[in-house]
Order: C-alpha cells, then sequence, then structure tokens
C-alpha cells in the first residue's frame, strides 16, 4: 500500500509554505498526503496578510478522522499558532506510534509571527519530546534555547541545547548562514553533516515545510533518519534550485522540479 503521511499545519493562501508546500512535496515524493488544518493565513509573496487559528475540537477531529480509518505511516507537523493548538497536537501525536517530524515554525521569511511567545514553553516540554526529528532553523533555535549561531561551527552547541528538550534528533538548519547550506543532522552520539551549494535564488519561500515534509515522507517509506534526511535534503536543494518568481516579492520552491526530471 501507499505510505501515508499526514501534515498537521496552518495554510498559505499564496501556495508556497504550510500546508499546500507539504502536499505537493508528499505527492512529488509519491506518498499519500493527508492534512490536519491548524490555521488559514493570508500570505503571498511579500508577507502574511492575517493568520486565523482552528478551534483545539476542530484539529482533534480532522487527526481522528485520518488516523483512526486511513492510518498513517509517519507525521509531520508545521505551523501550531498557539499554546493550545501545540498542547493538543503534541496529546495526539504522543498516542500514535509512528515517526513524527516537528517543524517549529515561529516565524515567517519575512518576520511575520506564526507562533504567540505563549507557546514557547508548550513546544519545549510537550511537542519536542514527542519528536522523532526536529528542525529548527536558527531564528526558531535562538527563541527555543536563547543559542544564537552566526556560524557553522555553533551548530553543535545549537543541536545539543535543542536536544535536551528530548526528541530522538534534530536536524538544525543552516540554510541562513552565507556559504554553502550546511545542516547538521544528530542524535547526539552520531553526527551528519549535509553540504549543499548555496543556490543564489532569491525565491526561498517554503524551504523548511518542504524539507520537513519530505524527511516524513521517507520515514514512511521505511528510511532510517540519516537516509531520509539525506534524500530530502537533495529534494529540497532541488526545489530551491528551480524556485521561480511569482508575484512582487520572495517566490516558492519548486515542488514539482522532481516529478517533471523522472518524467520526461
Ligand atoms: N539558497 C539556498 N541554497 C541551497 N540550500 C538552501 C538555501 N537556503 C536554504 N537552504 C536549505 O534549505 C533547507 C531549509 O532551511 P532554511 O531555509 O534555513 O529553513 P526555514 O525555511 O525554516 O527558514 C536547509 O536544508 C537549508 O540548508
Ligand atoms: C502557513 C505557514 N506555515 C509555515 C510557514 C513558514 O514556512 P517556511 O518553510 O519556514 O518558509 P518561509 O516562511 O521561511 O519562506 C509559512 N510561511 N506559512
Amino acid at each position: 500500500m501507499k505510505p501515508r503521511v499526514l501534515t498537521v499545519a496552518g495554510s498559505d493562501s499564496g501556495g508556497g509554505a504550510g500546508i499546500q508546500a507539504d502536499l505537493k512535496t508528499m505527492l512529488a515524493l509519491g506518498v499519500h498526503g493527508m492534512s490536519v488544518v491548524t490555521a488559514v493565513t493570508a500570505q503571498n509573496s511579500l508577507g502574511v496578510q492575517g493568520a486565523w487559528e482552528l478551534p483545539a475540537e476542530a484539529v482533534r477531529a480532522q487527526y481522528r478522522s485520518v488516523v483512526d480509518d486511513i492510518g498513517v505511516q509517519a507525521v509531520k507537523t508545521g505551523m501550531l499558532a498557539s499554546a493550545e493548538l501545540v498542547e493538543t497536537v503534541a496529546g495526539l501525536i504522543g498516542g500514535t506510534d509512528v515517526p513524527t517530524v516537528v517543524d517549529p515554525v515561529g516565524i515567517s521569511k519575512h518576520g511575520d509571527s506564526l507562533l504567540a511567545d505563549s507557546a514557547l514553553d508548550a513546544v519545549r516540554t510537550k511537542l519536542l519530546p514527542v519528536a522523532t526529528v526536529a528542525t529548527p532553523n536558527l531564528d526558531e533555535v535562538a527563541q527555543l534555547t536563547g543559542v544564537r549561531v552566526d556560524s557553522e561551527g555553533q551548530l553543535r552547541e545549537a543541536a545539543a541545547a535543542v536536544l535536551s528538550y528530548g526528541p530522538r534528533w534534530v536536524l538544525i538548519k543552516g540554510g541562513h548562514l552565507p556559504g554553502d547550506a550546511v545542516d547538521l543532522l544528530t542524535d547526539g552520539s552520531e553526527e551528519h553533516w549535509l553540504r549543499a551549494p548555496r543556490h543564489d535564488n532569491r525565491h526561498t519561500h517554503g524551504t523548511g515545510c518542504t524539507l520537513a515534509s519530505a524527511i516524513a515522507s521517507q520515514l514512511a517509506m521505511g528510511r532510517s533518519v540519516p537516509e531520509a534526511v539525506t534524500e530530502a535534503k537533495a529534494y529540497v536543494t532541488g526545489a530551491i534550485a528551480a524556485g521561480f518568481a511569482l508575484g512582487k516579492g520572495i517566490g516558492p520552491v519548486d515542488h514539482g522540479w522532481a516529478l517533471r526530471r523522472e518524467a520526461f
């Protein structure tokens, strides 16, 4: 049976990040994508113009509908908006025995807040402990741990700080550093450095969502965490290389690049 992957995240009306990016990634990687919508954003290439979270009851109901009937082989979480939704989702994931990728989405590329400050403690104490892999970017590392990273050499310190909250693995994304795009994956004993050339393309909206969904898709196919992250990094690097202009600001990565390559 086709592997089934569930994203629990916010909607991006512009189609570059959030639920939309997650489902496109899952389609491109050959798994069946399903969604629990946590919030709706009015968003485009210029930023986030508005955000509305759903009631916890609606999140719980979507999750139960999918998991109890269709079943899932992996879960990915993204924008969770509030402490109440973080706690609700952490509770649901804690009761589902499948690999879970937690992207602790805090702030969009344009600097718009996607998570209330009052939710940070719930992310640290409830959500990170149930993650198989947590995938913070450098702003999220600073928000959650206070560790500020301005060079590759500090990625290890950042990883140790996030691991102290209990995820099995952490992938620290160094995408915001200058030079090569270097990420560090570790469980505290093994270290895997993932390095890709930096693409000089400003159309990078949705990189983090795309990477986390690709990892969840690979885990659903039965890969180990280091294998899944290696495959996912190759996919997001290709999507960034093919990112395209849309609107007046930052365009999306191209989720379909690998499909086109395989089709012809
Ligand atoms: N310009 C780029 N060229 C190649 N890889 C990039 C580039 N920008 C980010 N990445 C990679 O994209 C992935 C997502 O990272 P990042 O953009 O930091 O996440 P987020 O969207 O959460 O801020 C990481 O693997 C990172 O190294
Ligand atoms: C609804 C929604 N969820 C998450 C994000 C952040 O996405 P990310 O992949 O980190 O991309 P950028 O915002 O950094 O381009 C979002 N913007 N919207």
